[in-house]
């Protein structure tokens, strides 16, 4: 599996941000894309994720699942946790597992895996900063996407949190998945640099 963009060409509220980017991962591959503030990191996020539609260019995964399109193969983790504060945990992963289609593992498991077992009945309006973000994480466990995109995935994580993560992300890897990830910081497992909008 191999996701490539050539020439790609954002533009947000009529102002290029940048344009002729060429980039690509493979299966297996981690790929932290860097760069200063407003470069477009999460843009390009956005853009692979069809939640933004390039202004040029093309972004295509090959070897993926022909019967989906690249989004449905796709993870979106923004960097604002998408959870709904009057529902409890176990509520919010059934709702991200029923929203986003196929096969569901087991969400008691995912909660598990992410240290949040003990909370599955709190509302997610009880959860501290890092509680949150292990919730998003139990997200890309419960529903499997080939296709990981991550906007600064660590924030909020303590040192457990993160180490628990990076796991996540090489098991990921070696099941033959991808991650692009946007950070300002170390992305806690092996990837190749991907620098947009020039030096930071
Ligand atoms: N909805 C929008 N309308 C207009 N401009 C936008 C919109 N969203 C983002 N932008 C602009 O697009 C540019 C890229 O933003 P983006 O969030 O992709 O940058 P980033 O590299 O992720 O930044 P940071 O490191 O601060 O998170 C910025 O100049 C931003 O102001």
């Amino acid at each position: 599996m191999k996701l490539s963009g050539r020439g790609v060409v954002c533009v947000r509220g009529g102002r290029e941000v940048f344009s002729g980017l060429d980039f690509e991962a493979v299966s297996g591959e981690a790929v932290a894309v860097v760069g200063r503030n407003g470069a477009g990191k999460t843009s390009l996020l956005r853009l692979i994720a069809g939640l933004l539609m390039p202004a040029g260019g093309t972004i295509v995964l090959h070897g993926g699942d022909t019967d989906m399109t690249l989004p449905e193969q796709c993870h979106y983790l923004g960097h604002r946790d998408a959870l709904k504060p009057a529902l409890s945990v176990a509520e919010n992963l059934s709702f991200w597992a029923e929203f986003l289609g196929g096969v569901r593992c087991d969400a008691t498991e995912s909660l598990a895996t992410v240290g949040l077992d003990h909370a599955t009945d709190l509302p997610a309006a009880f959860l501290s900063a890092g509680q949150r973000r292990r919730l998003s994480l139990a997200r890309l466990l419960t529903v499997r996407r080939p296709v990981w995109l991550l906007d600064e995935p660590t924030t909020a994580l303590d040192a457990a949190g993160q180490e628990m993560f990076s796991g996540l992300m090489r098991d990921h890897l070696a099941r033959g998945g991808l991650i692009i990830a946007a950070t300002h910081g170390p992305l806690g497992i092996e990837s190749r640099e991907l620098r947009i909008g020039g030096v930071t």
